[in-house]
């Protein structure tokens, strides 16, 4: 199988340039807080290169049972070689839900902001380096809200120096796979108060939630311990664990 990277770069972009309006992530965050609840983004992941299997459900069935289960956002992968992800199934999860969804894929060039319309975006400092800047203004330029995806001091200090507002932590390292919650504890001390801190993957039990939401985090990225087995209950369970 091609390697990740080498089919994002061939990826096509949009035929035309998008402009959405967007549904406010920070709003959402802040409903589900004023609600009692953990403000948790909700993964649709069919399959990934460290998962068994994929699942076949239809996809808009689980974002669906995402947001009964509690979800403020979903996250909805379009990479289709390794992840299992569509444009298509994006859109049509966005037309059934309320909630703010998440394009997550591998971004490289301007013109892929516009293969379907989101209302946030992931960016990887990692992969975009210095188009970093300029990739986050033409994904406000259209109306999305980018959310900046770090893993190391370097990446999250270029993140905000390219004006990121809305900051991922990963605390899986994207080159080795491996995950360690201690990312996002040793990181989020860097982070601003005004930016908005997402802990992302490696997260599976009320105490990873806890743990997470003490070390700074304003919301939690989840997608296998969401996707394996009953979504809503696994929403559910994640989302109660204050
Ligand atoms: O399944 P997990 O461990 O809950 O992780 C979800 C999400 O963080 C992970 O899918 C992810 C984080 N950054 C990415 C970048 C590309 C693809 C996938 C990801």
């Amino acid at each position: 199988m091609r390697s990740i990277l080498d089919a994002a770069r061939e990826r096509p972009g949009g035929d035309a340039r998008v402009s959405v309006e967007a549904r406010s992530f920070p709003d959402a965050v802040s409903a589900t807080e004023a609600d009692g609840r953990v403000p948790i983004i909700a993964e649709v992941k069919p399959t990934s290169p460290t998962t068994d299997g994929v699942r076949e459900d239809d996809p808009v069935e689980l974002a669906q049972e995402m947001v009964a289960g509690g979800a403020t956002a979903l996250s909805v992968l379009t990479e289709p070689e390794h992840f299992g992800g569509s444009t298509e199934s994006l859109s049509r999860i966005r037309e059934a839900v309320d909630v703010p969804v998440l394009r997550k894929d591998f971004i490289l060039r301007e013109e892929q902001l516009d293969a379907v319309e989101s209302d946030l975006v992931l960016l990887i400092a990692r992969f975009v380096g210095d188009d970093l800047e300029p990739l986050v203004a033409a994904a406000r330029d259209r109306g999305f809200q980018p959310l900046v995806e770090v893993h190391t001091r370097e990446e999250l200090t270029a993140a905000l120096a390219a004006g990121a507002d809305i900051v991922g932590i990963n605390n899986r390292d994207l080159g080795k796979l491996e995950v360690d919650l201690g990312t996002v504890e040793t990181l989020a001390p860097e982070v601003p108060d005004d930016v908005l801190l997402v802990a992302e993957s490696g997260i599976h039990t009320p105490a990873d939630v806890r743990r997470m939401r003490e070390a700074g985090a304003d919301a939690l990225l989840v997608g296998t311990a969401i996707m394996d087995g009953n979504v809503r209950q696994n929403t559910r369970r994640l989302t109660t664990s204050t």
